[in-house]
């Protein structure tokens, strides 16, 4: 299918893989309009269920196979299931292209895409999403971070199917109190709950790493939303940070994430740039 993207010369092309939660979020931020920024193709599983979406949009964009994306683009977000990460990601950094990666926790089995993306001049952003204070945890790890401890706390429905729970035969349907599920690295973390935890992966590569950030996951019948606090021990700060995630129309996902890659998709040309 064929778009009709009004590009202006000299506008950053963006392309947008997987219309789910955070997806139709970002489209739809960007055809109302990001200052020096078109969005000229997305890639999706099933045209014909995103007809409606995407015919609608001011500027409908191209519909193109999920590995064409960084083809046709100078920024390419992912935004669909972990396991397309590598087919989405590698043809736009080995152009030497920018991709934005939310399924950071797929990162941490396709590390070679970062080497691929600096040999090509390629660059891979992963926005703050559905956590909080990035920015300090870059800071502090300019100088010397001794520890990070993360507990997150998820509504049942915000984790049910996660290969832990399934694999471990863990029933936590009829859960009447918090049940701790996990504690381990952010590593371990991301492969019992890939679609949960890619906050704790984006953390620990502000930090320390997956082998050394800490993190428990609980499953809590007592809360409606995705909670998340984190204590960082640092040689230049001590601090405490939390965020309590309203769901989206993904239980798994905060609504907080799509808005993330937003402001992050807004400073590519803004003029005045806040945090770091
Ligand atoms: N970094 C962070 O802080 C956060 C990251 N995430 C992660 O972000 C990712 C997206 O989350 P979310 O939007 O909620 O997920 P959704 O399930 O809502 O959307 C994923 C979309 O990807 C589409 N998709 C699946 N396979 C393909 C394919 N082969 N080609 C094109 N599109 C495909 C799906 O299509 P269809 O509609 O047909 O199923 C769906 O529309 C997930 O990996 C999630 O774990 C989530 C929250 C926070
Ligand atoms: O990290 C994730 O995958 C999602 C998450 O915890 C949230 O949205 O609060």
């Amino acid at each position: 299918m064929t778009g009709t993207t009004s590009a202006k010369p000299g506008e950053l092309q963006v392309a947008i893989a997987g219309l789910g939660s955070i997806g139709t979020k970002i489209a739809t931020a960007l055809d109302q309009g990001i200052d020096g920024l078109t969005l000229s193709a997305v890639a999706v599983r099933d045209p014909a269920k995103h007809q409606d979406f995407i015919g609608g949009l001011r500027h409908p964009p191209k519909i193109l196979p999920i590995d064409q994306l960084g083809e046709v683009a100078d920024l390419v977000v992912e935004c669909a299931p972990s396991h397309q990460l590598r087919a989405i990601v590698e043809p736009a950094v080995k152009r030497g292209k920018a991709a934005v990666v939310v399924s950071v926790g797929g990162l941490l089995d396709n590390f070679d895409l970062v080497d691929l993306a600096r040999a090509n001049g390629g660059r891979i952003l992963v926005p703050t999403g559905a956590l909080i204070g990035l920015d300090a945890v870059n800071a502090a790890s300019i100088g010397t971070i001794h520890s990070v401890r993360m507990v997150t706390r998820k509504p049942v429905d915000g984790l049910k199917g996660a290969p832990f729970i399934v694999q471990n035969n863990i029933d936590i349907d009829n859960l009447r109190e918090p049940l701790k599920l996990f504690e381990g690295s952010a590593r371990e973390a991301a492969k019992g709950f890939p679609a949960n935890v890619n906050v704790a992966v984006a953390l620990s590569l502000a930090g320390i790493g997956p082998d050394r950030t800490q993190i428990q996951v609980w499953a809590d019948p007592t809360v409606t939303r995705n909670v998340h606090r984190i204590e960082v021990e640092a040689d230049s700060a001590r601090f405490s940070m939390g965020i309590e995630n309203i769901p989206s129309e993904n239980p798994k996902t905060g609504l907080i994430t799509a808005l993330s890659v937003i402001a992050l998709l807004k400073k590519q040309r803004a003029t005045l740039c806040v945090g770091t």
